[in-house]
């Protein structure tokens, strides 16, 4: 057996490199890109460009990052990138590397501008800016400015104090913007990149969610053969899609294995018995684990010590619900070697695994991996955001209740209560919970939120006064937010009266708990579970 994850992923025909120089927004160029329905992959900026060029590209996009580029030890590319024929495109840190590899002018002329600035487009006809207005609003976020173009470039756009603000060089499929179309509040930033895409690079738009899922089964197949596979299945949106896609790939022999790890909300484990069986068919196993990842847990206060336990407790219930499994079929330990992850792009990145990026957290089914693990692993969602993978779900024939369905941690309440994780605070959690989530949903504010977590601040305490006694007892936090892929996330308004019917239900309803809190932090800064 052995512990390679294999490349699940391999890129369609038509992929765009995104070159990640340390910018915010690299994952949000990728989405835009496949929003445009042409496949996308960031890689780091620190891949050598032979590298790049063998994945055989399409285009390239160069991302903004927060260097100076001419400053000391400032991320670079080879000026071979430029001369390889591929279209690139670089934004903001891309377009000024752009400018001064090929010999323009980038400097710094005291010239900032930050959020919304107006840009005058001196060529609407140009490949980028054909059909979009000669004045229009964009999202600037740089302190640095291109004061002269390379030779060879026509310089299509400006603002009132970036003389340079958008080149082209058709003839060489080299186009440059220092604004941030990625982002929504550049007015035509998808028009703009999708110019660059069909009409600068020659991109055929054709890349769908069907691809991924003929091209997965495919692989699937064949990766799988006639051998078995488990799937970690937890009743959410993630592992349903992936569970959905192997079944289709290998049926039966496909078993999925539901952990109970005792960090579940209430009613969580009956739910995925009952209605997810009756909705796929899917061959279940249901584990009790509780104790055992309480005991693992215990004393453990530390986040990412929690998230490696948890990760570890998994693997260690996943290799034993598979020697089960070989037990009742008569089958070879090697006959069940693969497992079933529904790992998602996000996942990935957070973990540190994506493309030289810092480790935020160890997400339990990537970072959180022991090393020992002896599976060959399966997650057919790799390289995918949420959205995407819900748009495989219903393509799959998923019902809405599951595709829809709001995203919950694998390491649950675990990483919800702050300060050790013991029984009794999971049933007060859990009650807390129901609560918020009950009203939530009456409240008809499940599709506009993204997930609610709602948190346990155990090592915490207040005083408060409830019938006409005093107590100290710990608060609760609810954090509704809103989101497009988890990547970043605002707080959601709540209504007033929504909240404060919350409130009161839980302090009045939960044991020790007599002050609820709202977080009101966007991501960043703050991420969207508390540890
Ligand atoms: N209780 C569990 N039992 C078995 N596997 C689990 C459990 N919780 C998580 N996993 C595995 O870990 C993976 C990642 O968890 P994650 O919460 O990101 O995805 P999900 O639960 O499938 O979807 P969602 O993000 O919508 O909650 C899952 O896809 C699944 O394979
Ligand atoms: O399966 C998971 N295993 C994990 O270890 C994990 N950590 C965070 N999350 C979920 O990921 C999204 C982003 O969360 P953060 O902003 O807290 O990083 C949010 O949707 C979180 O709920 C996890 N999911
Ligand atoms: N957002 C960016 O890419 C900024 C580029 C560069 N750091 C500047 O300030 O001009
Ligand atoms: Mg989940």
């Amino acid at each position: 057996m052995s512990s390679a994850t294999p490349d699940h992923s391999v890129p369609p025909a038509d992929t765009v490199l995104v070159v990640d120089f340390g910018a915010q927004y690299a994952q949000l160029i990728a989405r835009r890109v496949r929003e445009a329905r042409v496949y996308s992959e960031i890689v780091p900026s620190t891949m050598p460009v032979e590298e790049m060029l063998a994945k055989n590209p399409r285009a390239i996009i160069l991302s903004g990052g927060p260097s100076s580029v001419y400053a000391e030890g400032a991320p670079t590319v080879d000026r071979a990138l430029f001369e390889s024929g591929v279209p690139v495109f670089g934004m903001c840190y891309g377009f000024q590397l752009m400018a001064t590899t090929l010999g323009g002018t980038v400097d710094d002329n005291g010239a900032r501008e930050y959020g919304r600035t107006p840009l005058l487009v001196s060529k609407t006809g140009s490949t980028l800016f054909e059909g979009t207005p000669a004045e229009q609003s964009v999202w600037m976020s740089h302190g640095d400015a291109c004061s002269a173009a390379p030779e060879g470039f026509t310089v299509t756009a400006s603002t009132d104090v970036v003389p340079v603000a958008a080149f082209e060089n058709d003839e060489k499929k080299l186009y440059g913007v220092q604004y941030h179309p990625e982002v929504m509040h550049s007015t035509h930033g998808q028009q703009v990149l999708e110019h660059f895409l069909y009409r600068g690079a020659g991109i055929e738009p054709n890349w769908t969610t069907t691809n991924v899922v003929e091209e997965q089964v495919a692989l699937i197949r064949e990766q799988v053969g006639s051998k078995r596979a488990i799937c970690g299945l937890s009743g959410g949106v993630d592992s349903a899609v992936a569970a959905a896609l192997v079944q289709k790939a290998i049926g039966s022999q496909l078993t999925c294995v539901y952990v109970d790890h005792g960090l579940m909300r209430k009613g969580e484990t009956e739910q995925v018995e009952k209605d997810f069986v009756a909705a796929t068919g899917i061959q279940l196993k249901v584990v009790d684990a509780e104790e055992r990842f309480l005991a693992a847990l215990a004393g453990v206060s530390d986040p990412e010590t929690k998230r490696k336990i948890i990760g570890r407790e998994f693997i260690r219930v996943f290799e034993q619900a598979q020697a089960e499994i070989v037990a009742e079929a008569g089958a070879s330990g090697e006959d069940v070697a693969f497992l079933v992850q529904g790992t998602l792009y996000p996942d990935v990145v957070e973990s540190g695994g994506g493309t030289g990026t810092a480790n935020i957290k160890s997400h339990h089914n990537v970072g959180g991996l022991p090393d020992d693990i002896e599976f060959e692993l399966i997650e057919p969602l790799r390289k995918l955001f949420k959205d995407e993978v819900r748009m495989v779900g219903q393509e799959l024939g998923l019902p809405e209740e599951i595709v829809q369905r709001q995203p919950f941690p694998g390491p649950g309440l675990g990483i919800r209560i702050v300060g050790e994780v013991t029984k009794e605070r999971l049933d007060l959690l859990r009650e807390a919970d129901a609560i918020a989530r009950e009203e939530l949903t009456a409240a008809g504010l499940d599709r506009s939120i993204w997930q609610c977590p709602v948190v346990l601040l155990a090592d915490v305490r207040s005083v408060g006064v409830q019938g006409d006694g005093r107590t100290y007892g710990h608060p609760i936090v609810l954090r509704p937010v809103s989101s497009e892929d988890a990547m970043t996330a605002d707080w959601s308004r709540v209504p007033y009266e929504v909240l404060a019917k919350i409130s009161t239900r839980i302090t009045n309803e939960v044991d020790e708990v007599n002050r609820v809190v709202l977080d009101v932090t966007s991501k960043p800064p703050g991420t969207i579970e508390w540890e």
